[in-house]
């Protein structure tokens, strides 16, 4: 299979992973890589479950499995041991779609065509389809750039139209894997706030995200799931009992750097260990 045919053939895949039913129970979760030299257990008897229309946050040292196990959400990898139970739920578009740290968006199709992607898989009309992305890209500030082709983007850009192109598909699961990393801290904050209006304009789906970031994850979340050093394993789960609506400037109140002390300093616990040789 030649490049194009083999990506098309990957968009194709996660499309019709992306048609999956939703609603999450995570149960006993380990994953084992076999390697020639050493094998790495990446994630040792996860347990958790999310409840409908709820943000939750994977947080952790780096290395402590967050992206394996959204792979294993995505049905993108399979567990050595233990259950994904996955829902139906609700009215949307698509039961699940994903924007990860690495995914790659189409190089030969433009900005609006990437976006629109998804929904004329799901049989829209090209005028319906890219209205829709407009909508998207706006929102991304990417008005401008409807044409453009990946390459001629920056990395927070390329990561702005991925995020376009998952909320685009209206699921019922989001799966954003670090969505804001590649972006400059001025957007970064921007786009989090952006992504809080949107989320709290509807509450109508379940999102599950990973972030290095303390400040995005309490912002965001209902629930920060915290995974020790590798092996990850589920160290803590915290609530963050932010009355929603929530103002951005959240980010200062005493409640809010109160609870991202608690969260930092059993991070830094698990930082801290994973350094050990
Ligand atoms: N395909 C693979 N083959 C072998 N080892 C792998 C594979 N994918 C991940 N790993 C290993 O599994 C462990 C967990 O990796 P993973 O990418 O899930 O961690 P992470 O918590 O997302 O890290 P980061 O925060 O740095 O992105 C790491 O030690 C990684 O090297």
């Amino acid at each position: 299979m030649n490049t194009q045919a083999a990506a098309e053939h990957e968009a194709l895949r996660l499309s019709a992973l992306e048609a999956a039913p939703v609603k999450v129970r995570i149960e006993g979760v380990s994953k084992i890589f076999v390697s020639g030299t050493a094998d790495v257990t990446a994630l040792d008897d996860v347990s958790f479950t999310f409840r409908e229309r709820e943000f939750i946050t994977l947080l952790g040292p780096s290395g402590c499995g967050k992206s394996t196990l959204m792979r294993i959400l995505a049905g993108l990898e399979k567990p050595s041991a233990g259950e994904v139970t996955v829902n139906h739920y609700g009215d949307h578009l698509t039961q699940l779609s994903i924007a990860f740290q690495d995914y790659s968006i189409l190089p030969w199709k433009t900005v609006e065509a990437n976006v629109a992607f998804g929904l004329r898989m799901r049989g829209q009309s090209r005028r319906e389809a890219l209205a829709t992305a407009h909508t998207w890209l706006e929102t991304m500030k990417l008005t401008g750039f409807e044409k453009a082709y990946p390459a001629q983007l920056s990395g927070g850009m390329k990561q702005r139209v991925a995020l376009a192109r998952a909320l685009a598909l209206d699921p019922a699961l989001l799966l954003l894997d670090e969505p804001f990393a590649a972006l400059d801290a001025q957007m970064r904050q921007i786009l989090q706030e952006e992504m809080l209006r949107q989320w709290e304009s509807d509450r109508s789906r379940t999102a599950v995200a990973v972030t290095h970031d303390l400040d995005e994850a309490i912002l965001l979340s209902d629930r920060i799931v915290l995974m020790t050093a590798r092996p990850g394993r589920v160290k803590q789960i915290f609530d963050v009992p932010i009355e929603r609506p929530r103002d951005p400037s959240v980010r200062y109140a005493p409640e809010f750097l109160e609870l991202r002390q608690e969260i930092w300093e059993s991070l830094r616990e698990e930082v801290m260990r994973k350094d050990k040789p």
